[in-house]
C-alpha cells in the first residue's frame, strides 16, 4: 500500500514544503487539511477529481484580488491526487450555527453575515463566475483580526463554479454537463431545468439565510418533490406569506429576491441596501466580531 492510498489518512505527509497536520473535513471526492511550514499555516485541498479541482484553482486565482475566496497558493500533484493551497479559513457559518445554543444567528449577526453573502457573490458575479453551490456550509469566516478580533465572511468551494460568459458577454457553456435540477437546494428555476444564472445563486444564498436564522431547511428538502418545489415558487412569488414569522423583517430583501430575473443583471448594491432597510438601527456593513462567551466562541 503506498502513503497515498487513501485520501482521508495523509496526515503527516509532506508536501510543498508543508506537513500536514490535520485533516479539518472531507466532501464527496476530496479532503481538506491543515498544512504547515513554519510559522505558515495554510489549507490544503487533495482531490481526485482533477477537472473540478482545476476549475477551482482557476476560480481562486480569478478572485484573488477580490478578498471573497481564500488566498489562492499554489496547484500541484502528491501521487494521484491533485492538491489547492490556499489561505485557512476557520470555522464555515453551518458549523457555528449548529453549535450555537438556539442553532440560530441573532439578528444584527444575521443581517451582517446577509450583506457580507451578497458582496461575495457581487464579487464573483462581476467576474462573469456564478458559483452553483451556495449553501450555508459554503461560507466561512477569516481568522480573527488583531485588535478587536474582526472577521469576514468569505465563499468555498468553486468545483462547480462556471465562468458564464466570455469578456463581449457570449454565453460560455459547461462541457461538464452537470443536473443541477436534481441538486435539492436548487433554486425554482433551476429545479424546473434552467441553467443556474448569478440570480440562482441570490436564490440558493437566500435559503441559507433563511436557514441560518434558525428555519428548518435541512427538513424542508425532505418533503416531497411537490410540496418543495411550491415553497420554493411561494417564496419568490409572495415571500411577505410565505417567511416564517422569524423572518418576516426581512421582507425587504426577499421581495426583492423575488423580483430577479434572467434578463436585467443582479443588482447586488439593490440588494445590499434591503438588507439594511430590514434592520436600519445597526449598520449591515459594520464588520463581524468572533469572540467567546463562557467559554462559547460566538460571533456578534
Ligand atoms: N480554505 C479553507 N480553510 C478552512 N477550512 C476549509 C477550507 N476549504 C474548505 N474547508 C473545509 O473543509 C471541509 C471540506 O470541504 P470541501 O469543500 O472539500 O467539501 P464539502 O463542501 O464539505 O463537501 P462537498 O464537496 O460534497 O460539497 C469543509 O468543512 C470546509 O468548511
Amino acid at each position: 500500500m503506498s502513503s497515498y492510498d487513501n485520501l482521508l489518512n495523509l496526515t503527516g505527509s509532506h508536501i510543498r514544503g508543508y506537513q500536514l497536520s490535520r485533516l479539518i473535513g472531507h466532501g464527496s471526492y476530496g479532503a481538506v487539511y491543515q498544512a504547515i511550514s513554519g510559522l505558515d499555516t495554510i489549507a490544503m485541498k487533495v482531490s481526485m477529481q482533477e477537472e473540478d479541482l482545476l476549475i477551482e484553482a482557476s476560480a481562486l486565482q480569478l478572485l484573488y484580488y477580490s478578498n471573497i475566496s481564500p488566498r489562492f497558493h499554489f496547484t500541484g500533484k502528491y501521487g494521484p491526487y491533485h492538491i489547492i493551497g490556499m489561505e485557512l479559513l476557520t470555522y464555515d457559518l453551518e458549523l457555528i450555527r449548529e453549535t450555537t445554543p438556539w442553532k440560530s444567528y441573532k439578528r444584527p449577526t444575521l443581517i451582517r453575515i446577509a450583506y457580507q453573502m451578497m458582496k461575495c457573490l457581487q464579487a464573483l458575479h462581476e467576474l462573469r463566475l456564478v458559483h452553483r453551490d451556495v449553501k450555508l456550509s459554503n461560507f466561512a469566516l477569516t481568522q480573527p483580526k488583531t485588535p478587536g478580533n474582526q472577521v469576514s465572511v468569505k465563499i468555498l468551494d468553486f468545483g462547480l463554479s462556471h465562468v458564464y460568459a466570455d469578456a463581449d458577454g457570449n454565453l460560455r457553456d459547461d462541457p461538464r454537463d452537470f443536473n443541477f435540477s436534481k441538486m435539492k437546494y436548487s433554486s425554482y428555476d433551476v429545479s424546473l431545468g434552467c441553467d443556474p444564472a448569478p440570480k440562482d445563486d441570490v436564490i440558493q444564498a437566500s435559503y441559507a439565510i433563511l436557514y441560518a436564522s434558525g428555519f428548518d431547511f435541512r427538513e424542508k428538502l425532505k418533503a416531497p418533490e411537490e410540496i418543495l418545489m411550491n415553497w420554493k415558487r411561494e417564496l419568490i412569488r409572495i415571500p411577505r406569506d410565505t417567511l416564517p414569522l422569524m423572518m418576516k423583517f426581512m421582507t425587504p430583501f426577499f421581495e426583492m429576491v423575488g423580483e430577479l430575473n434572467d434578463i436585467i443583471p443582479v443588482n447586488h448594491d439593490l440588494l445590499k441596501q434591503r438588507i439594511q432597510e430590514c434592520l436600519p438601527e445597526m449598520d449591515a456593513g459594520s464588520a463581524l466580531i468572533w469572540t467567546e462567551e463562557d467559554g462559547q466562541p460566538l460571533l456578534i
